[in-house]
């Protein structure tokens, strides 16, 4: 049975997604969580892309203890040494360097002939080896590329000390028995690739980025990269949780097994969720709410009399467990710790304390905590109270009547002290809390959508709501959680604008180098 290593882009092409814009500390939390279920490389970014990049690289580097942490770069010095700058204390390093090598890529995007591509590869590879024993090497567009130019790119970026050659089907275009086979050849093909890892690299386009990823384990891979959920570019990448269930479900087929502790992968795919927005639907296979239920009677009857009659998997192996710790006022700093731990997290001591704050408030607000809640709360701590703050929201008032216009008035704290006081009147309550926020933080921004969901059952459940603002060709998420929708639209939409203003900066800072 061979063991297929398992490298993680979901803060790299997952963050891709459009809209999906993770802040350093909501990437240390997820890197941790993914550290948890076992993964065998972090790609934690792309450190030249943005200095908001290179320190969440950077932070992920210093906090990730067993895992290899990994950051993208193009073929150039410049961003393999910003990946060795964000990459130098991490305890395991591994640099990805890309470079695509199809003809529409060579000849319409890079303007490059073959030599050109291989030589820019070979001096990435080479540079790279100042700094870094593990190269991952990516063709992009690999499976659009002639096989023997691939071969011989291949040859070359090993020769110059890549550790990893990735193949990745960047536009989700070719089928499993075409993957799979272009693993074969180079196994034939390429002296030495037996002796480094060979990683498949999947895209959603088609649907069968998990059929493609299956097929090029057949065919020799030894790594498959994909993301939690299957978030990224476009259509997604591969769901890992989805090839090792498969895998794992499949033993007898495949032969293969990851070392993923699978009984992580709920919590990991919630805590992507919740913190990328990106919602999961119903029937996604293994994660989603569906997965396990059964609706209608032949099958209730069936799974009543014995479980395997419909369910190949069990909701518990993949960490689905209703396991019931009261949390409520009476409960102190040690049970809310081991909750937390339970629910995935590990903060340090201070944000535990600030977290327990919010917890006990919320007691005297709700009669029962449930885990969702304090999901939801912790979440909602870890996006507010990020360095990077501009705008806090200090008071939201509104006055509204169904025969008047709605009028709302907010308070706000900027970064340098200073208290900003507005009102505004809307279409409804939404509109004005916004326009008043609008005129208060001085931007101008567009609501290009608008989400809001209940995470607990009853009257008084914690709202979430679900922004996403645009500004010139800047898009992001906000998200804000409370027992009040309006302030937790209020909270979504600072927690948004506090992004863009984060990310122009950012902007100027990169145009001006
Ligand atoms: C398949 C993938 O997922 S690849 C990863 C994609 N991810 C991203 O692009 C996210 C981060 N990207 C960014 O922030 C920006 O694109 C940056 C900072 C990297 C570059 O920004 P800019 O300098 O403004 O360049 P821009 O994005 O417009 O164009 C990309 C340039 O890189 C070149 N390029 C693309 N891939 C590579 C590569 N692997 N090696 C070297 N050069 C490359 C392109 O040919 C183009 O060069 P040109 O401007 O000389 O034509
Ligand atoms: C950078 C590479 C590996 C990539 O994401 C792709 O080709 O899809
Ligand atoms: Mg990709």
């Amino acid at each position: 049975m061979r063991t297929i290593e398992i490298f993680d882009t979901t803060l790299r092409d997952g963050e891709q997604s459009p809209g999906v814009n993770l802040n350093t500390q909501e990437k240390v939390e997820i890197a941790l969580q993914l550290e948890r279920l076992g993964v065998t490389r972090i790609e934690a970014g792309f450190a030249a892309a943005s200095p908001g990049d290179l320190r969440s690289v950077a932070e992920v580097a210093r906090r990730v203890k067993h895992a290899t942490v990994v950051s993208l770069a193009r073929s150039t010095q410049n961003d393999i040494d910003k990946a060795y700058e964000a990459l130098k204390d991490a305890k395991d390093a591994c640099l990805h360097v890309f470079l695509a090598t199809s003809p529409i890529h060579r000849e319409y995007k890079l303007r490059m002939t073959k030599e050109q591509v291989i030589e820019n590869a070979v001096a990435a590879v080479k540079h790279g080896k100042k700094y870094f024993s593990q190269i991952e090497f990516s063709a992009e567009d690999a499976s659009r590329t002639e096989i023997e130019f691939l071969a011989e790119v291949a040859k070359a970026v090993i020769d110059a000390g890549a550790t990893i050659f990735n193949i990745p089907d960047t536009v989700g275009y070719t089928t499993p028995k075409e993957y799979g086979n272009i693993f074969r050849e180079m196994l034939v093909r390429v002296p030495g690739a037996e002796k480094i890892k060979l990683s498949c690299h999947c895209h959603d386009d088609l649907g069968m980025a998990v059929a493609n990823s299956l097929a090029a384990i057949e065919g020799g891979a030894t790594q498959v990269e994909g993301t939690i959920n299957g978030i990224g570019e476009r259509a997604g990448n591969v769901a890992l949780e989805e090839v090792a269930l498969a895998l794992d479900t499949r033993k007898d087929i495949y032969q293969a097994t990851t070392a993923l502790n699978l009984q992580e992968i709920a919590r990991t795919s919630k805590l992507v969720s919740r913190l990328t927005g990106m919602i999961i639907p119903g029937n996604k296979a293994v994660v989603g709410a569906n997965a396990f239920a059964h609706e209608s009677g032949i099958h209730q009857d069936g799974v009543l009399k014995h479980a395997s009659t419909y369910e190949i998997i069990q909701a518990e192996k993949v960490g689905f467990k209703s396991k019931q710790l009261v949390m409520g006022k009476h409960s102190g700093r040690a049970a809310f710790k081991d909750k937390l731990n339970e629910l995935g997290y590990t903060l340090e001591q201070a944000e535990i304390d600030k977290a327990f704050v919010a917890f006990k408030e919320l007691c005297d607000k709700k009669k029962e905590v449930s885990d969702e809640d304090i999901l939801a709360l912790i979440d909602a701590k870890l996006v507010t109270e990020s360095e990077n703050e501009t705008f806090k929201l200090e008071t939201v008032q509104l006055a509204y009547g169904n025969t008047t216009v709605p009028t709302a008035s907010v308070r706000l704290i900027k970064n340098d002290g200073t208290t900003i006081d507005e009102a505004a009147i809307g279409n409804g309550s939404v509109d004005s809390i916004y326009k008043a926020i609008d005129r208060a933080t001085g931007e101008e921004v567009e609501l290009v959508d608008y989400r809001i969901a209940s995470v607990t059952h009853g009257q008084d459940a914690l709202g979430e709501v679900f922004v996403r603002l645009q500004q010139g060709d800047i898009i992001v998420q906000g998200r804000g959680v409370s027992t009040d929708v309006l302030e937790a639209s209020a909270f979504a939409y600072i927690r948004a604008i506090n992004k863009i203003i984060e990310k122009r900066g950012e902007k100027l800072v990169v145009s001006a180098q």
